[in-house]
């Protein structure tokens, strides 16, 4: 019977401070904010007979990357059905929202591939972007990774990946 293990990874250096605002419907949505979002991430699988799953290391560092290239932006979704996104001739963004007219540079902004700006689409990103193709998690032997993103102490979504199909 395979070992399994699971590895939990909270660093400090798991966080990023963004900006968004939820649309909770065509007509209403929250005004422009920002939190200090942390990750933690938890992978699981099988420990081999050297007592190791495998190296988490470039995994932390994929993490750490990921937050770090989140950090001091502002979220917009690419996918919301309420949210027109157009860019004007500098590249700069302009997102309309219920007779809204929206500006953003470009350099300010990060499209997400998501229909909203809320902890469980930022899981979902955060880990599909981890797991990617799975080569990494089945090279691993990783057959379970859990990403939870919040948006301040005691308020998370969850995101989960099983290997297993
Ligand atoms: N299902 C979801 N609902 C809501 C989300 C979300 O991501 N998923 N997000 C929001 C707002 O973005 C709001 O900012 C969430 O946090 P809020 O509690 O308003 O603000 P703080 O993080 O500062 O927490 P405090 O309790 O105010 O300290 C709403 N709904």
């Amino acid at each position: 019977m395979a070992r399994t293990t699971t590895i939990e990874l909270h660093k400090e250096e798991m966080k990023f401070s963004a900006g968004h605002f939820t649309i909770f419907s065509a007509t209403h949505r929250e005004n422009l904010h920002g939190h200090n979002f942390t990750v933690y991430v938890a992978l699981t699988g099988e420990v081999g007979d050297d007592g190791l799953m495998a190296d988490y290391g470039p995994l932390k560092q994929a993490v750490i990357a990921r937050c770090k290239a989140w950090n001091e932006t502002f979220f917009l979704p690419e996918r919301s059905r309420h949210l027109r996104l157009e860019r004007d001739a500098n590249g700069n963004h302009r997102a309309y929202f219920n007779g809204e007219e929206l500006h953003f540079l470009a350099r300010d902004v990060t499209l997400l591939p998501a229909a909203n700006v809320t902890l469980e689409e930022l899981a979902r990103v955060f880990g599909e972007e981890l797991v990617g193709d799975g080569a990494g998690m089945a090279r691993d032997h990783v057959t379970r990774l859990v990403v939870k993103c919040a948006s301040g102490p005691g308020q998370w979504a969850t995101w989960e990946w099983n290997g297993n199909g």
